[in-house]
């Protein structure tokens, strides 16, 4: 069975349905999670203000700690609910090992950052021993931690493993209306990407999910798709029956 990338988006918060879904696919997966509403919800206890700026959360040095805390819990509870349903995995960012190297988008951002390689050695070992892994997306660049949109992080990774990327999220794809599921597109060449972007068609969280399907593309991924986190959807998308796919 075909070994895949699949990003999980904080949106589905580790449904219960969709570890099912995801432990009993029957190749090698590596994951990246998300985790964006849950860092949002302990900003907030915590007293601090949130703001986005093109789909990217403006980091303030002293936020920092929170998203790493936040996405680490997440990704350890992942791994858990993975492990306990017979798919062994174990959870970590890209502190671990140097896996990845990162650097500062733009200072105005705070500590947000872009990927600028990725170790895959760690990634490999484990795949190869029939664990699978999860990645948080925290990156490392001279200062220490940098928070990377989870999206971009997948992407990445999916280039560098030369794996299809598969994108979960709490929709069923790209969507010309975004209310109404029935309106999927199937497949999305580049140039019409950019035009539903400028069109304002793909806006928000969707945005940095289609840049990173072109990225994994442009990097080496075979294939790259959107679709919804749900019962049966890997098989979907592997035989193009569910999702958008994302074509160059
Ligand atoms: N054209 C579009 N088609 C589908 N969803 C869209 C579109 N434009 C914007 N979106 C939004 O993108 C969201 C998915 O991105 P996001 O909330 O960041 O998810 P995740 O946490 O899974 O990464 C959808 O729930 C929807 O609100
Ligand atoms: C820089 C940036 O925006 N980082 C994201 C990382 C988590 C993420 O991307 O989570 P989702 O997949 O749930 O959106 C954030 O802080 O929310």
């Amino acid at each position: 069975m075909e070994s895949l990338l699949v990003k999980i988006g904080g949106s589905l918060k580790g449904a219960a349905e969709l570890l099912e879904e995801i432990a009993a696919y029957p190749g090698p997966l590596v994951l990246v999670h998300g985790g964006g509403p849950n860092i949002g919800e302990w900003l907030g206890r915590l007293g601090f203000e949130t703001h986005f700026h093109n789909g990217l959360r403006v980091t303030p040095p002293e936020q920092m700690e929170v998203v790493e805390m936040v996405l680490s819990t997440l990704g350890k509870q992942l791994a858990h609910g993975l492990s306990a349903r017979g798919r062994n995995a174990v959870a970590l960012t890209g502190r671990d090992a140097g896996l990845l190297e990162a650097r500062l988008l733009e200072p105005e951002l705070g500590r947000v950052g872009e990927v600028s390689g990725v170790k895959t050695e760690v990634l490999e070992c484990l795949i190869q021993a029939g664990i699978t892994p999860l990645v948080a997306p925290i990156g490392l660049d001279g200062e220490g931690a940098l928070n990377i949109n989870a999206d971009t992080a997948a992407g990445a990774i999916a280039g560098a493993l030369s794996l299809p990327a598969v994108f979960l999220t709490d929709v069923v794809g790209v969507l010309r209306d975004p209310k109404d599921p029935a309106t999927r597109y199937a497949r999305l060449t580049r140039g019409e990407v950019r035009d539903l972007v400028a069109q304002g068609v793909i806006s928000g969280g969707m945005i940095p999910k289609v840049e990173a399907a072109l990225n994994a593309l442009d990097r080496g991924a075979p294939w790259a798709a959107i679709a919804r986190g749900e019962r049966g959807v890997l098989q979907g998308v592997l035989s193009g029956q569910a999702g958008t796919r994302v074509v160059l």
